[in-house]
């Protein structure tokens, strides 16, 4: 028993895992343990296989034994670290096969966007099962009679699955597994009583529960313990870390006119596609994507005002490198897995240290490395010592004037901006 105790440890200490909770159960030394310690199906570990995973990613080895041993649990790790298969693989391991029984598995996801790539994974995950694996769609969500809804795994934003209980009578009195991925967003979103409802209509006393998310403020974690029985914290690295593969810059662009100018300038010494800009608003999205377009450059954007075709339209044509540039608001910063992104730019400030660390989180997946700039002007120097914090934490450069700044409390910080044009400002409309 010491042995098997010292073996965690020191499983643990190699990957950066630190855990807190009562017996908790051993991290995995392999994906092949699944079979010797939790009689995994074989179909799963040929799936994972044949997504090319030899190895499980740190939060994989602890969390999937914690969930798999019915255990529930609050996961922290870095964006890009695999905790979409961390929390698939023990609810596919936990229903075995499927059933006729009515809904038995929920994950929720804060963007329409997340919840299908969420699904998409899923489906990946459980080829060769007959898992039905539904996506809550708008034209889903309108059905009369969703009390008959025969599926086992349902993937879901907040609203609509509140709306499919409330309005439609959905049942999710069977649900044996329920995910809260990027939970402190799920929260952020002012959905706390929707969520509080679809927690509650969960009422399965046997139900396993899960948060994860690669930023896990307090006021998350005390809100999970509320709701968790003996749950199993895991953490890699460190709690609200950005990922150690991302190259981090921030570059002062004196005024509004600068961020243009400087933008400009990177593209024409080097456009190293494919790469994401991140700005403040729809309004200014659209903004760029004008001027971007002059410059004949192959660029996309993405917005809440665009319809859900719009917006999966944008995003397919940028994971096909159709568009090599795209111009996002926060809309896609949390979860989205763009293989291979290059660049994030942040061409307007992110207006929270968990913003910045999930949009440059777009870049520098799986290992792979990334390059995240920051765009700051005089505005938003009292905000800049939050995110060179961030840096630093990763292990970035950070001149020291900046960290000599105080540390700003932040609510949001969105300044007023001017509008991005190369326009004279008496010619702008
Ligand atoms: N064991 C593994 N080995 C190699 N690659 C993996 C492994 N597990 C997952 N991946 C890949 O890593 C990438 C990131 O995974 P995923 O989207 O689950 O990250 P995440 O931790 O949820 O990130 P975020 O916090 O941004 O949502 C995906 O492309 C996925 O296919």
């Amino acid at each position: 028993m010491y042995r098997q105790m010292e073996r965690d440890a020191i499983l643990r200490k190699r990957h950066n895992i630190h855990v807190s909770g009562s017996n908790v159960p051993s991290p995995l030394q392999d994906f092949a343990e699944l079979k010797t310690r939790f009689k995994c199906k074989s179909y799963l570990l040929r799936n994972i296989a044949e997504l090319g995973f030899k190895e499980p990613t740190p939060i994989q080895r602890q969390a999937i034994p914690v969930l798999a041993s019915g255990r529930e649990c609050f996961a922290c790790a870095p964006t890009g670290s695999g905790k979409t298969l961390a929390f698939v693989c023990p609810m596919l391991m936990k229903l075995k096969r499927a059933s006729k029984e009515g809904i038995r598995a929920v994950i929720l996801c804060p963007t329409k966007e997340l919840a299908a790539q969420t699904t998409r994974e899923c489906r990946k995950l459980a080829r060769g099962n007959k898992f039905r694996i539904k996506l809550m769609t708008k034209a889903l969500v309108t059905n009369p009679d969703l009390s008959k809804l025969r599926c086992d795994i349902l993937i879901s934003t907040p609203l609509r699955l509140w709306l499919a209980i409330k309005k439609r009578k959905m049942d999710l009195s069977r649900v044996e597994y329920l995910v809260l991925d990027e939970s402190d967003k799920l929260f952020e979103l002012g959905l706390v009583k929707q969520i509080d409802f679809v927690v509650k209509a969960c009422s399965n006393p046997s139900i396993v529960r899960s948060l994860f998310s690669a930023t896990l403020p307090d006021y998350v974690e005390e809100l999970a313990r509320t709701i968790m029985h003996d749950a199993v914290r895991v953490i890699v690295g460190r709690k609200n870390m950005a990922s150690e593969s991302i190259k981090q810059k921030l570059v002062f662009a004196g005024s509004e006119e600068g961020k243009l100018l400087a933008l400009r300038q990177s593209f024409a010494e080097s456009l190293n596609p494919p790469v994401l800009i991140f700005v403040q608003s729809k309004e200014r999205a659209k903004e760029l994507y004008g001027e971007l377009v002059l410059d004949n450059i192959r660029a996309s954007v993405i917005h809440s005002d665009l319809s859900q075709i719009q917006r999966e339209n944008a995003v397919d044509d940028f994971r096909a490198g159709k568009t090599w540039v795209l111009i996002a608001t926060d809309v896609i910063a949390r979860g989205m897995d763009f293989k291979g992104v290059n660049c994030v730019i942040n061409y307007d400030f992110p207006d929270s240290a968990a913003a910045y660390i999930h949009r440059i989180g777009r870049s520098g997946r799986a290992g792979r490395s990334g390059e995240a700039v920051t765009f700051y002007t005089e505005d938003d120097i009292p905000y800049l010592r939050n995110i060179a914090n961030v840096m630093t934490a990763s292990g970035c450069e950070v001149p020291s004037w900046i960290m000599a700044l105080t540390k700003k409390r932040w609510k949001k910080h969105r300044p007023q901006r001017e509008s991005i044009s190369t326009k004279p400002k008496d010619e702008r409309a």
